[in-house]
Protein backbone atom coordinates (compact mmCIF):
# COMPACT_ATOMS: atom_id res chain seq x y z
CA UNK A 1 0.00 0.00 0.00
CA UNK A 2 0.50 3.54 -0.07
CA UNK A 3 2.18 4.22 3.03
CA UNK A 4 1.07 8.19 3.33
CA UNK A 5 -1.41 8.47 1.44
CA UNK A 6 -5.19 8.45 0.34
CA UNK A 7 -5.20 7.44 -3.53
CA UNK A 8 -8.46 7.44 -5.10
CA UNK A 9 -8.21 5.60 -8.47
CA UNK A 10 -4.91 4.19 -9.74
CA UNK A 11 -4.44 4.10 -13.63
CA UNK A 12 -1.77 2.97 -15.35
CA UNK A 13 -1.28 3.65 -18.92
CA UNK A 14 0.32 1.23 -20.75
CA UNK A 15 1.21 0.47 -24.50
CA UNK A 16 2.94 -2.22 -27.10
CA UNK A 17 5.60 -0.31 -28.64
CA UNK A 18 7.73 2.65 -27.86
CA UNK A 19 7.23 6.17 -29.10
CA UNK A 20 3.27 5.67 -29.78
CA UNK A 21 2.79 8.58 -27.87
CA UNK A 22 1.66 6.86 -24.22
CA UNK A 23 3.33 9.48 -22.16
CA UNK A 24 2.01 12.76 -23.95
CA UNK A 25 -1.34 10.72 -23.53
CA UNK A 26 -0.89 9.98 -19.80
CA UNK A 27 0.28 13.72 -19.42
CA UNK A 28 -2.93 15.23 -21.53
CA UNK A 29 -5.35 12.71 -19.34
CA UNK A 30 -3.56 14.36 -15.84
CA UNK A 31 -4.28 18.25 -17.24
CA UNK A 32 -7.99 17.50 -18.44
CA UNK A 33 -8.65 15.79 -15.16
CA UNK A 34 -7.31 18.24 -13.19
CA UNK A 35 -8.75 20.92 -15.12
CA UNK A 36 -12.06 19.37 -14.35
CA UNK A 37 -11.14 19.72 -10.75
CA UNK A 38 -9.49 16.36 -9.99
CA UNK A 39 -6.37 16.40 -7.72
CA UNK A 40 -4.12 14.30 -10.02
CA UNK A 41 -0.70 12.53 -9.61
CA UNK A 42 1.29 11.38 -12.08
CA UNK A 43 4.17 8.89 -11.14
CA UNK A 44 6.61 8.32 -13.99
CA UNK A 45 7.15 4.31 -13.97
CA UNK A 46 9.07 4.74 -16.93
CA UNK A 47 12.18 4.73 -15.07
CA UNK A 48 14.31 4.13 -18.22
CA UNK A 49 13.06 6.72 -20.45
CA UNK A 50 11.64 9.35 -18.41
CA UNK A 51 9.77 11.93 -20.50
CA UNK A 52 7.02 12.95 -17.81
CA UNK A 53 8.86 15.71 -16.61
CA UNK A 54 10.21 17.28 -19.28
CA UNK A 55 6.91 17.43 -20.67
CA UNK A 56 5.45 19.01 -17.45
CA UNK A 57 8.65 21.63 -17.36
CA UNK A 58 9.39 20.62 -13.97
CA UNK A 59 12.56 19.06 -14.34
CA UNK A 60 14.78 21.45 -12.35
CA UNK A 61 13.14 20.66 -9.66
CA UNK A 62 14.01 18.50 -6.49
CA UNK A 63 11.28 16.05 -4.76
CA UNK A 64 12.25 16.63 -1.18
CA UNK A 65 12.55 14.08 1.28
CA UNK A 66 10.56 14.01 4.54
CA UNK A 67 10.26 12.22 7.79
CA UNK A 68 9.18 10.13 6.36
CA UNK A 69 8.35 9.66 2.78
CA UNK A 70 8.90 11.60 -0.54
CA UNK A 71 7.71 14.66 -1.31
CA UNK A 72 6.37 15.11 -5.27
CA UNK A 73 7.11 17.88 -7.17
CA UNK A 74 4.20 20.20 -8.58
CA UNK A 75 3.77 21.37 -11.94
CA UNK A 76 2.96 25.44 -12.10
CA UNK A 77 -0.09 25.73 -13.93
CA UNK A 78 -2.45 22.71 -12.87
CA UNK A 79 -0.32 21.46 -9.74
CA UNK A 80 -0.31 18.08 -10.51
CA UNK A 81 2.42 16.23 -8.41
CA UNK A 82 4.79 14.52 -10.21
CA UNK A 83 7.25 11.78 -9.04
CA UNK A 84 10.07 10.91 -11.82
CA UNK A 85 13.63 8.95 -11.56
CA UNK A 86 14.63 11.94 -13.70
CA UNK A 87 13.85 14.68 -11.05
CA UNK A 88 16.96 12.97 -8.87
CA UNK A 89 19.58 12.49 -10.80
CA UNK A 90 22.22 14.48 -10.59
CA UNK A 91 22.07 15.29 -14.18
CA UNK A 92 19.00 14.43 -16.14
CA UNK A 93 20.91 13.12 -19.07
CA UNK A 94 22.20 10.30 -16.71
CA UNK A 95 20.88 6.97 -17.73
CA UNK A 96 19.62 4.68 -15.40
CA UNK A 97 21.33 1.12 -15.98
CA UNK A 98 20.17 -1.25 -13.36
CA UNK A 99 18.89 -4.22 -14.15
CA UNK A 100 14.82 -5.81 -13.68
CA UNK A 101 15.09 -6.58 -10.30
CA UNK A 102 16.16 -3.25 -9.29
CA UNK A 103 13.81 -1.36 -11.48
CA UNK A 104 11.30 -3.11 -9.85
CA UNK A 105 12.16 -2.46 -6.62
CA UNK A 106 12.32 1.20 -7.01
CA UNK A 107 8.92 1.08 -8.47
CA UNK A 108 7.30 -0.50 -5.12
CA UNK A 109 9.26 2.11 -3.46
CA UNK A 110 7.36 4.70 -5.05
CA UNK A 111 4.56 3.39 -4.70
CA UNK A 112 4.88 2.82 -0.68
CA UNK A 113 6.91 6.02 -0.07
CA UNK A 114 5.93 8.98 -2.24
CA UNK A 115 3.88 11.25 0.10
CA UNK A 116 1.05 12.41 -2.30
CA UNK A 117 -1.81 15.30 -1.04
CA UNK A 118 -4.53 12.67 -1.49
CA UNK A 119 -5.30 12.74 -4.67
CA UNK A 120 -8.53 11.68 -6.45
CA UNK A 121 -6.62 10.02 -9.51
CA UNK A 122 -2.97 8.97 -9.39
CA UNK A 123 -1.75 8.00 -12.93
CA UNK A 124 0.88 5.46 -13.54
CA UNK A 125 3.21 6.29 -16.86
CA UNK A 126 4.77 2.68 -17.87
CA UNK A 127 7.85 1.68 -19.90
CA UNK A 128 6.55 0.30 -23.45
CA UNK A 129 6.23 -3.38 -23.52
CA UNK A 130 5.39 -6.07 -21.32
CA UNK A 131 9.06 -6.35 -19.40
CA UNK A 132 9.59 -6.01 -16.08
CA UNK A 133 8.07 -2.82 -14.82
CA UNK A 134 4.76 -3.36 -15.87
CA UNK A 135 4.71 -6.97 -14.69
CA UNK A 136 5.71 -5.52 -11.01
CA UNK A 137 3.00 -2.83 -11.79
CA UNK A 138 0.21 -4.94 -12.63
CA UNK A 139 0.92 -7.57 -10.02
CA UNK A 140 1.92 -5.04 -6.51
CA UNK A 141 0.17 -2.08 -7.46
CA UNK A 142 -3.97 -2.55 -6.63
CA UNK A 143 -4.99 -1.04 -9.85
CA UNK A 144 -8.15 -0.12 -11.28
CA UNK A 145 -7.44 0.03 -14.42
CA UNK A 146 -5.44 0.31 -17.11
CA UNK A 147 -5.69 2.19 -20.57
CA UNK A 148 -3.43 1.33 -23.90
CA UNK A 149 -2.21 3.54 -26.00
CA UNK A 150 -1.40 2.28 -29.38
CA UNK A 151 -0.51 4.26 -33.15
CA UNK A 152 -2.12 3.43 -36.31
CA UNK A 153 0.75 1.33 -37.84
CA UNK A 154 -0.12 -2.12 -38.04
CA UNK A 155 3.12 -2.94 -36.59
CA UNK A 156 2.21 -0.87 -33.52
CA UNK A 157 -1.46 -3.29 -33.10
CA UNK A 158 0.15 -6.06 -33.15
CA UNK A 159 2.44 -5.52 -29.96
CA UNK A 160 -1.24 -4.05 -28.42
CA UNK A 161 -2.39 -7.43 -28.22
CA UNK A 162 0.69 -8.87 -26.14
CA UNK A 163 -0.20 -5.50 -23.87
CA UNK A 164 -3.75 -6.56 -23.92
CA UNK A 165 -3.14 -10.39 -23.43
CA UNK A 166 -0.55 -9.34 -20.26
CA UNK A 167 -3.43 -7.50 -18.50
CA UNK A 168 -5.76 -10.00 -19.31
CA UNK A 169 -3.91 -12.29 -17.61
CA UNK A 170 -2.60 -10.50 -14.37
CA UNK A 171 -6.70 -10.24 -14.09
CA UNK A 172 -6.90 -6.07 -14.14
CA UNK A 173 -9.44 -4.25 -15.82
CA UNK A 174 -8.73 -2.81 -19.18
CA UNK A 175 -10.36 1.09 -19.47
CA UNK A 176 -9.93 1.08 -23.26
CA UNK A 177 -8.02 1.70 -25.82
CA UNK A 178 -6.58 4.86 -26.98
CA UNK A 179 -5.62 5.28 -30.84
CA UNK A 180 -3.07 8.49 -30.52
CA UNK A 181 -1.57 10.26 -34.25
CA UNK A 182 -4.94 9.16 -35.60
CA UNK A 183 -5.17 11.34 -37.52
CA UNK A 184 -3.71 15.31 -38.92
CA UNK A 185 -6.07 18.02 -39.60
CA UNK A 186 -4.21 20.72 -42.13
CA UNK A 187 -4.28 23.90 -41.08
CA UNK A 188 -4.64 25.27 -44.33
CA UNK A 189 -8.01 23.77 -44.93
CA UNK A 190 -9.09 21.69 -41.62
CA UNK A 191 -9.52 19.02 -43.64
CA UNK A 192 -8.94 15.54 -41.63
CA UNK A 193 -6.25 13.46 -43.57
CA UNK A 194 -5.24 9.93 -41.89
CA UNK A 195 -1.39 9.21 -42.84
CA UNK A 196 -1.43 5.94 -41.83
CA UNK A 197 -4.63 4.84 -43.17
CA UNK A 198 -8.18 4.30 -42.02
CA UNK A 199 -8.77 4.66 -38.32
CA UNK A 200 -8.26 1.02 -37.05
CA UNK A 201 -8.39 1.55 -33.35
CA UNK A 202 -12.10 0.58 -33.22
CA UNK A 203 -11.71 -2.09 -34.61
CA UNK A 204 -8.56 -3.51 -32.82
CA UNK A 205 -10.28 -2.45 -29.68
CA UNK A 206 -13.97 -4.33 -30.86
CA UNK A 207 -11.43 -7.61 -31.64
CA UNK A 208 -9.82 -7.17 -28.33
CA UNK A 209 -13.21 -6.69 -26.38
CA UNK A 210 -12.03 -3.71 -24.96
CA UNK A 211 -13.58 -0.35 -25.51
CA UNK A 212 -12.33 1.96 -27.55
CA UNK A 213 -11.32 5.62 -26.05
CA UNK A 214 -11.13 7.50 -29.15
CA UNK A 215 -8.32 9.20 -31.45
CA UNK A 216 -5.63 12.11 -30.57
CA UNK A 217 -4.89 14.27 -33.76
CA UNK A 218 -1.08 14.08 -35.16
CA UNK A 219 -0.21 17.70 -34.09
CA UNK A 220 3.13 19.57 -34.30
CA UNK A 221 1.73 22.11 -31.03
CA UNK A 222 1.82 19.09 -28.86
CA UNK A 223 5.10 18.01 -29.54
CA UNK A 224 6.14 21.64 -29.66
CA UNK A 225 4.48 21.89 -25.95
CA UNK A 226 5.73 18.49 -25.04
CA UNK A 227 9.18 20.07 -25.80
CA UNK A 228 9.07 22.77 -24.31
CA UNK A 229 7.56 21.88 -20.90
CA UNK A 230 4.03 23.45 -21.44
CA UNK A 231 1.85 20.48 -22.17
CA UNK A 232 -0.60 22.18 -19.28
CA UNK A 233 -1.43 24.91 -21.78
CA UNK A 234 -2.68 22.13 -24.28
CA UNK A 235 -6.39 21.30 -24.85
CA UNK A 236 -8.01 19.34 -27.26
CA UNK A 237 -11.34 17.80 -27.48
CA UNK A 238 -10.52 14.61 -28.49
CA UNK A 239 -8.39 14.55 -25.06
CA UNK A 240 -11.78 16.06 -23.39
CA UNK A 241 -14.04 13.12 -24.97
CA UNK A 242 -11.51 10.61 -23.57
CA UNK A 243 -11.66 11.68 -20.11
CA UNK A 244 -15.56 11.41 -20.66
CA UNK A 245 -15.22 7.75 -21.59
CA UNK A 246 -13.16 6.69 -18.66
CA UNK A 247 -15.17 8.84 -16.01
CA UNK A 248 -12.61 9.15 -13.70
N1 LIG B 1 -0.32 13.19 -31.06
C1 LIG B 1 0.92 13.66 -31.18
N2 LIG B 1 1.21 14.67 -32.03
C2 LIG B 1 2.48 15.12 -32.16
N3 LIG B 1 3.52 14.66 -31.47
C3 LIG B 1 3.29 13.66 -30.61
C4 LIG B 1 1.99 13.11 -30.40
N4 LIG B 1 2.08 12.13 -29.46
C5 LIG B 1 3.37 12.07 -29.10
N5 LIG B 1 4.10 12.98 -29.78
C6 LIG B 1 5.54 13.22 -29.68
O1 LIG B 1 6.21 11.98 -29.91
C7 LIG B 1 7.29 11.81 -29.01
C8 LIG B 1 7.12 10.52 -28.22
O2 LIG B 1 5.98 10.66 -27.40
P1 LIG B 1 5.88 9.97 -25.97
O3 LIG B 1 7.12 10.20 -25.17
O4 LIG B 1 4.58 10.37 -25.40
O5 LIG B 1 5.82 8.46 -26.44
P2 LIG B 1 5.96 7.15 -25.55
O6 LIG B 1 5.12 6.12 -26.20
O7 LIG B 1 5.66 7.45 -24.12
O8 LIG B 1 7.48 6.87 -25.71
P3 LIG B 1 8.41 5.84 -24.91
O9 LIG B 1 8.41 4.64 -25.74
O10 LIG B 1 9.73 6.54 -24.90
O11 LIG B 1 7.84 5.66 -23.54
C9 LIG B 1 7.33 13.03 -28.12
O12 LIG B 1 8.30 13.89 -28.62
C10 LIG B 1 5.95 13.66 -28.27
O13 LIG B 1 6.01 15.04 -28.19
Amino acid sequence: MSRYSKIGKVIAVMSGKGGVGKSSVTALLACELARRGKKVGVLDADLTGPSIPTMFGVLGKRPETINPGILPVRTEKLGIEVISVNLMLEKPEQPVIWRGPLLSKAIQEFWEEVAWDDPDVLLLDLPPGTGDIPLTVLQAIPLDGVIIVSSPQDLAFLVVKKAVNMVYQLKKPILGLVENMSYVVCPNCGTTIRPFGREKGKEIAASLFIPFLGGLPLDAELSRHCDEGTIEEYENEGVSAIADKIAL
